[in-house]
Parts: C-alpha cells; structure tokens; sequence
C-alpha cells in the first residue's frame, strides 16, 4: 500500500502497478489538500485517501501506511456526495433522454457508465422498485451508494439520477424522497379499475349514471363536443368509449393529483415526477392517454414522463409481442400526446425489445424515458453461463422447480417446458440459454429467489458464490453491458 499512497501523493497513479490492487484510474480525484482513490483488492473495493482536510477527516476509515483506507460504505458515501456533487443524483426535466439502468445486483454501473459516457442521454443508474428491494433484500440505501461509488469509480460527471420506480404507498414515496431520489415513478395501477374491462355497454352506461352529474357534465363536455387538436395523433371519441375510460382513470387521476400535491409541489427540489399506468390489464388507448393527461394539465400537475400500457405485450428481458403495425400507429399518437403536454414518453420493460426500438425514437424524436433492469441481470447470468457451468447448472434447476412462485411478481407467457433440458447442454453451450426467450424469462423472474436462497445451515445457496463469481469477472461483465445495452442505444437512435 506504501507504494500506492506514494503514487498518489504525487498525483502519478498511472506509474503504480501492483497484481493485488487495483487502482480505477478514472476516480482519482483531488479535493483541497485530499487526494482520492478507488481501488480493489482481494479483499474487494475501497477508498484510499491521502492529505490533510475536511474531507480527508470525515472519511471514515483505517490509518495504512500514512494515507486512509476506507469502506465503500453509506456514511462514506454521504460524505462524498457533500464534497463532491456529481457523485449525488440529480433531475433532468424533460428536455434531455434519459435511460433507467436498473440494477438489482449493485455493480452493474460501471459498465452502464462506460456505455452511455458521450452519448446524447442520461442514465438514471439508481432504478429500483419496492418489488425489487424485496426480492432482492436491498436498499434504497444501498441502491443509491452503489451507483454513487460507480459514478467515483469511472469518473463520471454528466450527471446521473436516482428512480423510486413503481412507487404506490405514500410511506414508499417518503422513504424514497427522504433519501434524495430525484425521479418518483408513481404507480397507479392500484386506482385504475380494470374490473370495467370485463363489463358489457349496458354495465358501463349503468354504472357510469351513478356517477355525479357535474363529473359526467365535465367529461362529456370536455371531450364528446370537439375532437382534441393534437398534430400528429388520431383521437376520436364515442361516448361508449368516454364512459369507459373515465370509470377506469377518474380514481386514478385524483391519485396523481393528490400526491402531486402532498409531495412533489412541496420539494424544495427538482424531482422527475413519471406517472406509471403501464401495469394493468388495460391497454392505454391513445384517447385515455390524452384524457388522463388533459386532466394532469388542467388541474396544474406538471409531469416528467408517463408510461402507457401499449398494445401487445412489454414482457421481461424480451422483444415486442404484437401487431408492430397497430404498435407504430398507437405509438405515433402517443408520442404526439407526450409532446403535446411537454412530457417525455416513458417505455417501461425496455430490456430487449429490439424490433420496437428504431420505432420508439423515430416517434419521440429521440426524446423519451426507457426503462431496463431485467436485461442487465441477465448479463450478469450470462457471464456466470460462461465462467462458472457448475453455478449456471444449479441456478437454473432452482429457477425452473422455483419459477411458478415467480410468477406471482411478473406478468409472462413463458412456457418452460420448451425450454432446452439442462442434461442436454454443454457447459460450452450454457450461455445460449440468454438467447432464448423461455429461458430468459425463467432466470429474469426469479432473480429474487435465487438471490435469496438459502442452505439449510442458513448460508447463502447461490449468491455468495454467484457475487464472487461477478467480483472476478468484473471486466467481462462490463464488456457484456457494454455490448448489449450498447444495442438498445443503437438502435433507439442514441
Ligand atoms: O422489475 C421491476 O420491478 C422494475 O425493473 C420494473 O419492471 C421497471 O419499471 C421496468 O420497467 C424495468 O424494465
């Protein structure tokens, strides 16, 4: 370590080379008399600090050879973020492109920065759901310092934000804000009634008439007297329609507004406010799409994004089922409603859906929010297909005998009886199960289980071995995210 802190000392960390430490050249930093280090070792990543100062000071760590050792840890985290700023999340507004990086593992950063680093859009690194944090154990906490020690590792100044994603209790809301999360994607699935889906005309009309006159009166004036002039989007109203689509979004709509209110036009700080009506049974008709959004901007409630439900089907971690034709017409109004509002389209469950992608930024001009996660753990499973057969065996085994549990958490059409028998497999072939949608879809659903599955003396059964396994193929990992998210930017136009 001696020679190390010498290195930096003297601000020539390119000179030290050392087969037990690591040093992320891209995070050294000076700060007054402090000098800043990210390094790894055997005994996994650190910061090393050399100097006198504040910060230097409030680093908490081990005195090592006349410099400081310190844990990647919340604390130092914190410390960092008051020192240096770009280490912090921030909002972007609507007027950049941004790209949720959902990250259940807490080291997918890095090679999510090296992919996006220079192009003509933003990532939001800290994306994770309520959903996800319980599957996986985790944090808000532990979502935002992970992506905050991967912006200090690559040295990455553009700017990056933090998504409390699909956030539907106000407790969840708090939570999030209270930790400095600058995007809330609210998630009104919960108020948008899809029982009326299943309803006849005549149980429309009749549950429709027991609504009070002056709401009817409103919608019906606002929206079956003149077509709504949007340039580029097909909206046409029937009162059938109308009545449908205020049953499903009217409680909906008082929720935006109602926590629009109590939480976002309080902040004393920007915060990308995305609301989600992506998972329901209903597809988002362009016309409730306006609707919904007509309602937002005359009752004053400014949004970042919203994310439709589209026609077809946006399943996890693979392409677009549906009519592409029917997609790009509805797609053409949607993006035309979004520009209309001054708001971002959002594409929830991004990962993958190659056929659409090309579509998605000719529409909105290249102005959108999309969202990933699945995809990026499933890189991760792809590496271990690759390094470790033995590990890719056993996981995959739990997944298919754990998989209906999963479905519980994810809406998929998976039939896992397609799905290649494992004993049929070479060890060589095991990284082609990331290529078939089955197969996809069993390890990306039950990422939770698998992370979380036990021994019977309590051990972890695969993540110890399966974080190990990532820890020592860092680089392989990074170049995987960098070759396949590097294809959804392609083609998204990016
Ligand atoms: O799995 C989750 O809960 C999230 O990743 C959620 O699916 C997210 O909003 C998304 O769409 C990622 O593609």
């Amino acid at each position: 370590m001696k020679q190390l802190i010498e290195a930096i000392q003297s601000g020539n960390i390119s000179a030290f080379a050392s087969p037990a430490i690591h040093v992320y050249e891209a995070s050294f930093t000076q700060i007054g008399s402090t000098s800043l280090v990210l390094v790894r070792t055997e005994a996994g990543k650190k910061l090393i600090a050399v100097g006198e100062g504040d910060l230097y000071d409030q680093l908490q760590g081990e005195i090592v050879d006349g410099g400081k050792a310190a844990p990647l840890s919340h604390e130092n985290r914190l410390t960092l973020n008051k020192f240096l700023p770009y280490t912090a999340p921030q909002a972007f507004g609507t007027q950049v492109a941004t790209m949720g990086l959902g990250d259940r593992l807490g080291i997918a950063s890095p090679g999510h920065i090296q992919t996006i680093r220079g192009k003509d859009i933003r990532p939001v690194l800290a994306q994770q759901s309520i959903r996800e944090l319980a599957l996986t154990g985790r944090t808000y906490e532990d979502v935002l310092d992970a992506a905050a020690y991967a912006v200090l590792q690559e040295g990455y100044k553009d700017g990056y934000g933090a998504d409390g994603d699909h956030l539907k209790k106000e407790e969840d809301i708090e939570y999030a804000l209270r930790l400095g999360f600058t995007m809330l994607t609210l998630d009104c699935s919960e108020n948008i009634d899809n029982t009326i889906e299943s309803l006849s005309e005549a149980e429309i009309a009749a549950k429709y008439e027991q609504l009070p006159a002056s709401l009817r009166s409103h919608y019906e004036g606002r929206y079956l007297l003149a077509a709504p002039n949007v340039p580029g989007a097909t909206l046409a109203y029937t009162p059938e329609a109308l009545k449908k689509d205020v049953l499903i979004y009217d409680a909906a709509i008082n929720f935006m507004e109602a926590i629009f209110r109590k939480y976002i036009v309080t902040l004393d700080r920007a915060v990308d406010f995305e609301i989600s009506i992506d998972e329901t049974a209903t597809p988002t008709s362009p016309e409730a799409h306006y609707l919904v959004a007509n309602e937002l901007r005359d009752r004053g409630v400014a949004i970042f994004s919203m994310a439709p439900r589209f026609c077809g089907e946006f399943q996890k971690g693979i392409d677009y089922i549906g009519d592409i034709a029917q997609f790009e017409r509805e797609l053409a109004s949607h993006a035309a409603i979004a520009v209309h509002f001054e708001y971002k389209l959002s594409i929830h469950s991004g990962s993958d859906k190659f056929s659409v992608f090309p579509l998605i930024g000719q529409y909105t001009n290249g102005l959108f929010h999309i969202k990933t996660a699945g995809t990026n753990w499933l890189e991760a499973v792809r590496v271990v297909a690759k390094v470790n057969p033995s590990l890719y065996r056993r996981m995959h085994q739990y997944a298919f005998e754990h998989f209906n549990e999963a479905t519980a958490y994810y809406h998929v059409t998976t039939d896992i009886n397609a799905i290649v028998p494992l004993a049929e497999v070479s060890d060589a072939d095991l990284p082609n199960y990331m290529e078939e949608n089955n197969a996809r879809q069993l390890l990306h659903i039950t990422y939770g289980l698998l992370l979380q599955a036990k021994n019977a003396d309590g051990s972890k059964q695969f993540a110890d071995e399966f974080f190990q396994t990532l820890a020592e193929q860092e680089d392989v990992f990074a170049a995987g995210l960098r070759h396949h998210i590097g294809r959804h930017l392609e083609l998204l136009g990016k």
